[in-house]
């Protein structure tokens, strides 16, 4: 599903470069849960953006479904973010003048579906969250859990490839970031991928495979693999 081979990232100013990350090769399955775990300023987060598509990388290859994006131009790479990949912030990012049905919908209205398709898959992806009751109420009145549920309804509102989750329970207490993962590991469970970047071991344990990034090199952490399997 997704191919990155010697994928590299250098930032360049007048004065500094900074080897983000070092080449690296990543090969995820369809169907596979993968944490990317690593410490402050380890690169997850570039790491993060260009497996999003949204920012280039310096060196290497990057295939997405067979397709290769590294000649793509920035059009052609937003519409496939929009289509393939379903994205999970730390922060939720939801509109706070919009109530949950129309959240939802919002990525939705820039793809060709009809008002009766959106709706269908806006109550879908709200029933799968538990939360279509809630459709019209403004995200402020409910619970940070309930957002981060709210944002994962519209991730999987397009029927993403996969979903690319930074630190979604990064803003939650235990018992909420509990409840996060069981419903990611659901959603994982009936067939979308996960991608999730996370410095919450205990959480990063419930992936299928768990990949670290320090000082900007990538590996896959065979250790706590082992443990996890
Ligand atoms: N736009 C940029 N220009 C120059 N250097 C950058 C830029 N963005 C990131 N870096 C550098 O690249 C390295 C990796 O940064 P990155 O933000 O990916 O780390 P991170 O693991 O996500 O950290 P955190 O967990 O604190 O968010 C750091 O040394 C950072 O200073």
């Amino acid at each position: 599903m997704l191919k990155m081979s010697n994928i590299a990232k250098i930032y360049l100013t007048d004065t500094v470069k900074t080897q983000a990350l070092q080449p690296f090769n990543l090969d995820i399955k369809a169907g596979e849960f993968v944490a990317v775990v690593g410490p402050s300023g380890s690169g997850k987060t570039t790491f993060l953006n260009i497996t999003g598509l949204l920012e280039d990388y310096s060196e290497g290859s990057y295939f997405l479904n067979d397709q290769d994006v590294t000649d793509l131009s920035d059009r052609q790479k937003s519409r496939l973010r929009n289509e393939q990949i379903g994205f999970i912030f730390q922060s939720f990012n939801l509109i706070p003048e919009l109530n949950l049905f129309d959240n939802v919908e919002m990525p939705l209205r820039y793809r060709k579906f009809s008002a009766k398709e959106r709706k269908n898959r806006v109550v879908d992806a709200l029933t799968k969250v538990g939360l279509v009751n809630r459709q019209a109420h403004y995200p402020q009145q409910l619970s940070g859990g309930q957002q981060q549920r709210v944002a994962i309804a519209r991730a999987l509102a397009g029927s993403p490839s996969f979903l690319l989750a930074d630190e979604p329970t990064g803003n939650l207490d235990s018992s909420m970031a509990d409840g996060i993962m069981s419903l990611l590991k659901d959603i994982n469970t009936a067939g979308t991928s996960i991608l999730m970047v996370t410095h919450d071991l205990q959480q990063a344990a419930k992936a299928d495979r768990i990949v670290e990034i320090r000082d900007g090199v990538l590996t896959e952490n065979e250790s706590i693999n082992q443990v996890v399997a």
